[in-house]
């Protein structure tokens, strides 16, 4: 190996296992360690220290990450390392990665290379399709419902036909119809949702070898971070891709694995030595970000899961200060208290971006998002409403795609009457009719005389497509993407429309435009060649909220605990830690609680000094009405000698224990509240119910001795309550 003072430098910063792994050169490597003990930046300069001994090249390189963040993170902390020529390396998430194989190869599974990705809500339209096609009651199978549905099922890679196969209940019936149905619409519309951009990659290595050996023999060097949460289509997806070269480096946390609700398949590490015998193994065991107290706290709850793999993380940063643990009178002065916690931190000469509050689920947010707003902090919400999802936005991003998707019903429907132009929702449904029974794309439909369109909608369309047609032309000599983008919002009258309206949310609305030209024009101006139109639009479709995160402007970040996942934060709150919230009511009742205490695990050790924990002794349910609560199990579970709290019974209501479910819990408290209990409602099947915790439902059955059988929308399962007890409601 050649001497080398920047290779010298950068293996100065590392203890010895941590340099063993970055130095390890060809084959299979398992790199399993907990949390802060250097994995992601092992990656880091493993990629840095293949590409400077010249073992690599950035071509060679593909790296995986969690989030786009971390992915531009890697790439800038490559860079600094090795220079410019790490912009050849793929270092991306999964989908990112797939999406680009994709765009290269889509012809070969039917589809144009400018196909459209679809979001969550493009998918739930398009179900909503499927299901009023079929003339199914979409109160009754929920879009939603169906959606999450298919979503598992393309996650553990298991096609329509193979589920049409295994279908027992006559609502799984349904979902292998409308899960056949919507893979045809997909192709139809030249569309792919996020879960395809796997499948499809999957499909396209599986069916067409040329294209997997050539992805096989260029990405010799692959990494991947975050291993525990990778599920069955991602597994795939990476052994077709090393199978060959077995230069699979994976680094994980099986403390950490917090994403089996989207199928993640904690096995892919824990049988990564099976796969691999020949795997180099690292362990990482010192812990480079937290004080031996929030470690320890962390290592006490960790240890109330069974088949832990066993680690024992140390740190040298000292001892630190006590957990505190909170207990507040209710999620208002709850808020109110971390509100002013902040404001005396940041008086302490503290930066706001340096402190996180974490909660269970988004919801929780809005309270203290109304206090820190009215006390003038700044804040980010990472997961709120999120930019790209604002009808603005979307309309915007419509436009362009439809520029290049000619057969993009769904952008077009979106755009056509937006502004107003006098084009009905049954013009517009003639319209794809037309499409749909001559098989000519939705642009030439629009264009055609023979839609039966009455004449002043026939006008106003022809009118519509005329200013398309000449932003199409422009947008074929791929100019600029924001140069485009202008063009667009000027032609089409959108900006006239929104200045018209005169109203401070239309002054929003154009805020939120300038702030997507702005950021089309920092894509012009990264993009290496140029840039294309297709690929801003692929970019923007794969921007995950948690890519937001600004950490240089000084903004106090409100997440949830699966969004703060590989990142660290010197102080840290984690509110409502309370049985039914956390860990959540989903969990107790399922008890899935190793995965609620793998994330409160997670949680605890993002913390690098000081760690708050705070609980609520009442909080409003979610039909309003406020209940007792039951501290969280999780508090109970921390040794008290690390937490500032005296030993001190201090439970929700009078004479409550520990209850065994959170159904037992949510009575007794409703009783102690005075709530309403269930008894003057009847359910019958097909009902629409909603419930307090899991949100919208389907009544599937009833049971003798008041029990109903309720299918929720964000679950695949039945699920058996108390009719009288439940916190569930007729809609
Ligand atoms: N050898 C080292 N010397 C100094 N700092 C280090 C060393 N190794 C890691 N760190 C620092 O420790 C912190 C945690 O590292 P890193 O984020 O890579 O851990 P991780 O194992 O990926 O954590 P997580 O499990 O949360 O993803 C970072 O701030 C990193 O820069
Ligand atoms: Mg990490």
């Amino acid at each position: 190996m050649p001497a080398d003072a920047v290779i010298d430098d950068l293996l100065e910063g590392l203890n010895p296992p941590q340099r063993d792994a970055v130095t390890h050169g060809e084959g299979p490597m398992l790199i399993l360690a907990g949390a802060g003990s250097g994995k992601t930046r092992v990656i880091t300069h493993r990629i840095a220290y293949l590409l400077r001994t010249g073992q690599a090249r950035p071509s060679e390189i593909l790296a995986i990450t969690f989030t786009n963040k971390a992915a531009a993170e890697m790439r800038e902390r490559v860079e600094l390392l090795v220079g410019r020529v790490s912009r050849a390396m793929w270092v991306m998430t999964f989908h990112a990665a797939c999406a680009r194989m994709l765009r290269a190869h889509a012809d070969k599974l039917g589809f144009t290379r400018q196909f459209t990705i679809y979001d969550t809500a493009d998918q739930r339209r398009l179900i909503k399709h499927c299901l009023d096609n079929r003339g199914y009651d979409t109160k009754r199978y929920t879009p939603r419902a169906l959606q999450s549905q298919i979503s598992n099922l393309k996650n553990q890679l298991i096609s329509p036909f193979e589920y049409g196969e295994t279908v027992g209940s006559p609502f799984e019936e349904i979902v292998a119809e409308i899960y056949h149905d919507y893979g045809r619409e997909l192709l139809r519309m030249n569309a792919m949702d996020f879960d395809d951009m796997l499948v499809n990659s999957v499909e396209l290595l599986q069916k067409h070898q040329d294209v997997r050996d050539n992805y096989a023999r260029q990405f010799r060097w692959v990494m991947v971070d975050e291993y525990q949460d990778t599920n069955k289509v991602q597994y795939r997806w990476l052994q077709l891709l090393t199978a060959e070269s077995r230069n699979l480096a994976v680094v994980g946390d099986d403390a950490q694995s917090i994403y089996s609700f989207r199928s993640a398949d904690i096995r892919n590490i824990l049988e990564f030595e099976e796969d691999y015998p020949d795997a180099h193994v690292v362990k990482l065991e010192q812990n480079y970000r937290s004080t031996q107290t929030i470690l320890d706290a962390a290592n006490a709850l960790i240890a109330h899961n069974r088949g832990q793999m066993p680690k024992h993380l140390w740190t040298d940063l000292g001892e630190g200060d006590p957990v505190r643990v909170r207990e507040m009178a209710d999620e208002h002065s709850e808020a109110r208290w971390v509100t002013a916690e902040i404001q005396r931190l940041v008086d302490e000469g503290v930066s706001k971006s340096e402190i996180a509050v974490f909660y269970r689920t988004n919801a929780q947010a809005r309270v203290l998002d109304e206090m820190l707003t009215r006390a003038g902090v700044g804040f980010q919400v990472i997961g709120g409403p999120k930019f790209y999802e604002r009808a603005e936005v979307k309309d915007a991003i419509a436009y362009l795609t439809f520029l290049i998707n000619p057969q993009d019903a769904t952008a077009f429907t979106r755009i056509a009457n937006s502004p107003r132009r006098g084009i009905g929702q049954t013009s517009l449904s003639r319209v794809l009719a037309y499409a749909a029974s001559t098989g000519v794309t939705v642009w030439e439909a629009a264009e055609s005389d023979e839609t039966g369109l009455a004449k002043a909608a026939r006008n106003a369309l022809g009118r519509f497509m005329e200013s398309m047609t000449e932003l199409k032309a422009r947008a074929d000599e791929n100019p600029p993407v924001a140069q485009l983008l202008d063009a667009v919002l000027h032609q089409t009258g959108y900006l006239d429309a929104l200045h018209a309206e005169r109203t401070i949310e239309a002054q929003g609305r154009i805020e939120n435009l300038e702030s997507l030209l702005t950021a089309a024009s920092q894509y012009d101006m990264n993009a290496e060649d140029g840039g294309s139109l297709d690929e801003f639009l692929q970019q923007t479709s794969l921007f995950a909220d948690s890519d937001n995160l600004r950490d240089d402007e000084g903004l106090v970040t409100l997440m949830t605990m699966h969004n703060a996942k590989g990142l660290e934060f010197p102080i840290v709150f984690m509110i409502g830690m309370e049985d039914g919230t956390f860990p959540h009511s989903r969990s107790i009742e399922e008890s899935n609680l190793e995965e609620e205490r793998r994330l409160a695990y997670v949680g605890l050790t993002r913390a690098m000094r000081q760690l708050t924990l705070t609980y609520a002794r009442r909080r409003m349910g979610y039909g309003g009405g406020a209940s007792a609560t039951i501290k969280s199990r999780f508090l109970d579970e921390l040794p008290r000698e690390l937490t500032d709290q005296p030993a001190r019974i201090s439970r929700g209501f009078p004479g409550a224990g520990q209850v065994a479910s959170w159904s037992q819990a949510a009575a007794a408290s409703a009783e102690y509240a005075g709530g309403d209990t269930n008894d003057a409602q009847l359910f019958r099947v097909g009902d629409d119910v909603v419930h307090a915790q899991l949100g919208d439902g389907v009544v599937t059955g009833l049971q003798p001795g008041g029990i109903v059988v309720v299918r929720f929308a964000g679950e695949g399962r039945d699920r058996s309550l108390m009719a009288d007890v439940a916190p569930i409601r007729k809609r």
